[in-house]
């Protein structure tokens, strides 16, 4: 299958198909060539709706050095590769990973804990260095410094100011990150659309709050987290465990949220660790790691029917995403496997053995398909490969965020200091110390001294107490 842009091919469309873009299309004409063709946006955005962006990438491995200039990072390092680094000095955390997502598509990352998700989520965010090998692009294109602004990162710990409410956050980060071209009105309508679309009316007044600041709840504090990413719409929306600490009604609500967001013409791309089968099923795509390899991607509603076919059948009903992360870490119990795979009785065994199995399968059954498909016959259209590398239009300068920071910093401050309980603790403390100085001899230099011994055992006392 190839992609043209409607610009290189004149052909009549045989076969049109929706991308989930509300811009573009796919229309099939002949031989499997397939073309997109891509409206202007007359949205109202000042063309600044999200950019279709298709990402694939291939053998893309990382491994971390532990060697470092600073002796203490060296002595630390060294340690924890004599403790548990493979190869000496050196960590291989991604063994070759192939894959691909398109607009209005939502791809799970999923695997076990410490399998390579939030490590292949961070390399394809473009916010990794080090020892990257393979390829990664975007609209056929490598990572560039234009890729910036058209992708938005929701990391697991969000960094939100605790005295700040849900409204003022999005709105200073609308003055922020928007174009200057945009009007003050035009970035206040931005944040209010923001508010809307992710329901967060309820709580626009609230301070978002933190560890020792009541605030927002963690559903809403993770919706602040996105809200602040794709104010500057986005292409490419990755997330690192959205879902982590919310109930299970929560998790839907928010996936129902990303999956709008995809449909506007968003690729995004998520970590996740249990879904329940409700969210599981909203997923497009799944890459399955085990121990940093790929044992599955491609269609999320298919991955079962594929498990299945190499004879790994649950015995008891299961949610599909416990059924893979059981296969994933080898762990077979109430599970059926194939005959290949059975007559020991050893668990770890049998572990290494399922998981040796499953991807050397992936390599040999799923992968070559999958790479024939990235960069052999599927290419993105010239005009996006030429629009990816244009910078998005121009932010406020330093002194303008100078200012902006300033005012956010001072009422984010001023809220802490003029907090209630802290004003009364702060008086609280200046009234006792004026009554443990009132009327002290202090006369000579002798007394002094003696005065501010008695007093510090005082205070000592008192804070002991
Ligand atoms: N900077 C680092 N130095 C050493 N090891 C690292 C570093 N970053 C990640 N790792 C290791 O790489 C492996 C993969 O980490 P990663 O965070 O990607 O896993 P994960 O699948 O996202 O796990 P979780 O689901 O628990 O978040 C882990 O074994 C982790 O300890």
């Amino acid at each position: 299958m190839e992609i043209r842009s409607v610009e290189e091919e004149q052909q009549s469309p045989a076969v049109t198909a929706n991308v989930g873009l509300p811009n573009a299309a796919l229309h099939q004409v002949n031989d499997g060539v397939v073309e997109i063709e891509i409206e202007q946006d007359d949205s109202g955005t000042c063309g600044y709706g999200p950019l279709p962006i298709f990402l694939k990438f291939e053998d893309v491995e990382y491994k971390i050095n532990g060697s470092s200039r600073n002796p203490v990072k060296a002595a630390i390092t060294s340690v924890a590769s004599r403790l548990r680094m493979e190869q000496g000095n050196c960590k291989h955390i991604l063994k070759g990973i192939t894959g691909n997502v398109g607009p209005g598509q939502i791809l799970a990352l999923m695997g076990p804990s410490g399998s390579g998700k939030t490590t292949l989520l961070k390399l394809l965010g473009g916010r990794l260095d080090g020892d990257i090998r393979g390829k990664v692009t975007y609209n056929d294109t490598p990572y560039g410094p234009s890729l910036k602004r058209r992708i938005g990162f929701v990391a697991q710990d969000d960094v939100l100011f605790p005295h700040l409410t849900v409204e003022e956050t999005l709105v200073f980060a609308a003055f922020l990150r928007l174009p200057t071209e945009m009007s003050r009105k035009e970035k206040h309508l931005r944040a209010e659309r923001i508010i809307k679309e992710l329901s967060l009316e309820r709580c626009r007044h609230t301070r978002v709050g933190g560890v020792l600041v009541k605030g927002i709840s963690g559903g809403e504090r993770k919706r602040t987290s996105i809200g602040y990413e794709i104010l500057v719409d986005p292409s490419l929306l990755f997330l690192d465990e959205p879902t982590s600490g919310l109930d299970s009604t929560s998790a839907s609500k928010l996936l129902v949220i990303l999956r709008n967001l995809a449909k506007a013409g968003r690729t995004v791309i998520t970590t996740i660790h249990q879904p329940s089968s409700r969210i599981f099923y909203m997923f497009d795509k799944l890459l399955l790691i085990s121990e940093g390899q790929t044992i599955y991607h491609g269609n999320a509603r298919e991955s079962m029917h594929y498990f299945s076919s190499l004879g790994f059948v649950p015995e008891i009903a299961m949610n599909p995403s416990e059924f893979l992360l059981d296969i994933a870490t080898g762990h077979v119990k109430d599970i059926s496997i194939p005959e290949t795979l059975q007559g020991s009785t050893d668990l770890q065994e049998i572990e290494v053995k399922v998981i040796k199995f499953l991807q050397c399968k992936y390599k040999t059954d799923l992968e070559p398909r999958e790479k024939e498909e990235n960069y052999h016959s599927v290419k993105a259209p010239m005009k996006l490969q030429l629009s990816i590398q244009i910078k998005k239009d121009r932010t406020s300068n330093w002194v303008e965020q100078f200012i902006i920071l300033s005012k956010r910093t001072f009422r984010e401050r001023s809220r802490d200091y003029l907090d209630k309980l802290r004003f009364s603790q702060t008086v609280g403390v200046a009234v006792l110390l004026g009554l443990l100085w009132w009327k002290s001899n202090i006369g000579t230099e002798a007394q002094l001294r003696d005065q501010v011994v008695n007093k510090t055992q005082t205070v000592r006392l008192l804070l002991l107490a």
